[in-house]
């Protein structure tokens, strides 16, 4: 019988580092420790301490035991911390935290674009427990087992953190949990679940279930009696359709000025005190005049557009997805305001739309984390006097603010939007005018 030559298994050697410096935090949230083998990161690791650390790869690393322990550490009140991969910036105190999102996104902007603020703001500050009005739970059935696991995946892994609380979840969000933990192993559709989403609405708490096919009777019946004992609305998005499986109230939310019809599955920003405060330091930044024609970007189902709309200006929006944009036209309709919207890929040429072609005075854009690499460009060749970049990640945000540097523009303020208490995610507003 032939034989080959079979390699063997390589086993990575753990190295173990005592009395290590940590010397700052990446954008990650993570401890940076410099070895005699180079630049090491270090979850859960803060400036300042002296840390034994085992070496897990090129670059990672895991805190083993603090030496030196910082000041700003505290106690994680969760107690899923150590497992769950949500928030990973619990053990650093408020302050430190939104003191070190405005340094990565200082930091970014000078290394990746030479660009300096000229004044930065206090950062925009709510809850900092309790506020997320939207999570989705992973969830995995084991019918071998009859085992059934609803939670936050674990820090880089696809396991789940099986959990029954969560301290940085809205309360009406918050207290569904647990008896959702109960009831989903007891319906036929746990075989079928792709995952669980809660999300707070203004008048409407909305549980909805991603199944491939529609709930039988049976589970109908279920789900309609915990809707009435819990008072919410549940939905079901299946391949077929989405919708509520009885009764919901319209489904809204508040920005400044108005209340923005949506579906349960459109964007709609994470904290609930926070969404309508930024969109108000936008309308201030921009000094919305009647006589301006602005331009918004990833524009969703309105949040900026209509309170811009309202003030008076004649304002295009743009958005990607479809069912966004039908729900902005009809949130427009609704509030009688002078505002056309499109549905456009923006990261594709904007030759062909005919909206690209007016003057616009002010532009404002509030991408994904992919940022904006070819909408900037377009915007920057049209030279409006003000852009407003809402942003959800500091590295493109830096990558877009060199092409704005480059076509003339100067970054008049910057202000960090705490959206995310207890985790490394960084939201900021920055305000560019032409020079
Ligand atoms: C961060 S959300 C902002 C939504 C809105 N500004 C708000 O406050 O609710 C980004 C939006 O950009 C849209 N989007 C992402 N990529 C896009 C693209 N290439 N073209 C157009 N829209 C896009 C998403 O669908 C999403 O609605």
């Amino acid at each position: 019988m032939a034989q080959f030559y079979k390699p063997q298994a390589r086993t990575a050697k753990l190295q173990r580092l005592t009395d290590q410096q940590v010397v700052g935090l990446d954008h990650q949230g993570r401890g940076v420790v410099r070895t005699a083998k180079g630049v090491k990161f270090v979850p859960g690791a803060l400036p300042d301490e002296r840390v034994t650390i085992t070496v897990q790869g090129k670059h990672d690393a895991q805190l083993e035991r603090i030496q030196t322990v910082s000041e700003q550490r505290v106690t994680p009140p969760c107690a899923f911390y150590e497992q769950c991969g949500g928030c990973d910036l619990q053990h650093l105190a408020l302050a430190a935290q939104r003191a070190h999102k405005q340094k990565v996104v200082t930091e970014m902007l000078a290394k990746f674009a030479q660009v300096e603020a000229l004044q930065w703001l206090e950062p925009l500050a709510g809850d900092a427990w309790h506020y997320r009005r939207r999570a989705r739970l992973a969830v995995h059935y084991d019918a071998k087992r009859q085992q059934f696991k609803m939670g936050f995946r674990a820090p880089k892994s696809k396991r789940i953190t099986v959990i029954d609380a969560c301290l940085v979840l809205a309360e009406s969000l918050n207290k569904l949990i647990a008896p959702l933990q109960h009831l989903l192993p007891q319906l036929e559709l746990v075989k079928q679940l792709g995952h669980v989403e809660l999300i707070e609405f203004e008048h409407q708490v909305v549980v909805l279930l991603r199944l491939r096919e529609w709930p039988t009777a049976s589970d109908q019946n279920h789900l309609e009696q915990f809707s009435k004992t819990y008072n919410v609305a549940i939905w079901c998005d299946s391949e077929q359709q989405l919708a509520p499986l009885s009764t919901s109230e319209p489904l809204s939310y508040h920005t400044v000025g108005l209340s923005i019809h949506c579906s349960p599955t459109n964007f709609i920003q994470a904290h609930r005190q926070l969404s309508e405060i930024m969109v108000e330091q936008a309308l201030t930044w921009l000094d919305i005049q009647p006589s301006d024609k602005v331009l918004e970007l990833y524009a969703g189902s309105g949040n900026f557009s209509l309170p811009m709309a309202l003030a008076g200006a004649q304002v295009t929006a743009i958005e990607g997805v479809a069912s966004m944009v039908d729900q902005l036209k009809a949130n427009a309709h609704r509030a009688q305001v002078n505002l056309a919207a499109f549905c456009t890929d923006l990261e594709q040429s904007w030759s062909s739309q005919a909206w690209s072609n007016e003057q616009y005075t002010k532009v404002l854009l509030d991408p994904a984390r992919a940022g904006a690499p070819h909408a900037i460009q377009e915007v920057a060749t049209r030279q409006p006097q003000r852009i407003v970049y809402v942003s959800c990640a500091p590295d493109t945000l830096a990558r877009d603010a060199k092409v704005l540097k480059e076509s003339g523009y100067q970054l008049k303020q910057a202000q960090v939007v705490d959206m995310f208490p207890q985790t490394h995610h960084i939201e900021v507003m920055t305000l560019f005018e032409r020079e």
